[in-house]
């Protein structure tokens, strides 16, 4: 797979706080990356800086082999959508739009239009008179409709309801199978996408955590459900992360992999394997993983 951005030990210092530091990591051509992290870790930061809103302090940026800053061939492959997307005052649905058409090589404007419909956004409406979740809904359709090469989403949703997220999510998954293309994805509601994520980075402090496939770090843990007292007994000496009583029951999340002799273990106690919920494990991991590095540091 082609690489499509590599982030050589890159900094962003505003004043004496490090909001990003020494990052280094690459993105591939054709997957859905996460970017995940505490409020203030510096996802927003690392987003800016790989689509030149923001110039690094120290290290470099290449996007598809260049130098990304007022390189127009290079911006024109990237969408970058976020939650304080501004525009001129007196803009309407539609202005935003055909501003997007006229950036956007790849955009389909047909897949907008159908967008726009499902999302039921008035055409002639500003855009400073949509509610907060319309606001969001006119982002995602630049950001499905642009099929940029590289589509950055920052917190797409805010605002959005249920059904509407969820709309978000399956029109993502079903556009990209269709046409493959790199998207970063940052959000907070980690559960909602995991199905989506490929590949997992977690930021921490400023730092890079976790950069890792969704499915190996699903495999660094399992969860088990049955009866407390043979969930209790089937998990002795191992690491639980996670207990989710109902009832008499008891879903036991573990961390390790799951071995054959583990597997006949829990065959012979009655107990069933159950999904494994990413966001737990990725507090966990981030929560063991910074403590570690905090000890590190001192
Ligand atoms: N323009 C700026 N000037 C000064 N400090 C900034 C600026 N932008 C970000 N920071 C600081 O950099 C750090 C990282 O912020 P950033 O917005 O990248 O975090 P984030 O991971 O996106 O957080 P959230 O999940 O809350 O959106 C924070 O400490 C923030 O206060």
């Amino acid at each position: 797979m082609r690489t499509i951005v590599e982030v050589r030990e890159v900094s962003k210092r505003y004043k004496d706080n490090m909001a990003v530091d020494r990052v280094s990591f690459t993105l591939e051509e054709g997957k859905i990356y996460g970017m995940l992290g505490r409020n203030g870790a510096g996802k927003t930061t690392i987003m800016q800086l790989l689509t030149a809103q923001a110039i690094p302090s120290d290290g470099e940026i290449r996007l598809f082999g260049e130098a990304p800053y007022e390189n127009a061939r290079v911006l024109g492959q990237v969408c970058f959508i976020k939650e304080s997307q501004k525009y001129p005052d007196n803009f309407k649905v539609a202005d935003a739009l055909a501003v997007a058409a006229m950036f956007f090589p790849n955009w389909d404007a047909s897949y907008a239009e159908a967008l726009r419909q499902q999302y039921n956004l008035p055409e002639r409406r500003q855009i400073k008179k949509l509610s907060r979740g319309m606001l969001s809904a006119v982002g995602i359709i630049i950001g499905l409709a642009s099929r940029a090469p590289l589509t950055i989403f920052d917190e797409p949703y805010l605002g959005l309801d249920a059904v509407a997220r969820r709309m978000f999510y399956d029109q993502l998954m079903a556009d990209y199978i269709e046409h493959p293309r790199t998207v970063v994805l940052s959000t907070h509601l980690i559960d909602e996408v995991s199905r989506l994520l490929e590949h997992v980075l977690v930021i921490d402090r400023g730092r890079i955590l976790i950069n890792e496939e969704a499915e190996s770090l699903r495999q660094q843990a399992f969860a088990v459900a049955g009866p407390m007292n043979k969930v209790e007994t089937f998990a002795q000496g191992m690491k639980v992360i996670q207990r989710d009583p109902l009832g008499a029951l008891l879903t036991a999340t573990v961390l390790g992999s799951l071995g054959p002799e583990q597997r006949h273990r829990a065959e012979e106690l009655g107990l069933e394997f159950a999904p494994v919920s990413l966001q737990e494990l990725i507090v966990q991991l981030t929560k063991n993983q910074s403590e570690g590095k905090a000890a590190e540091r001192v």
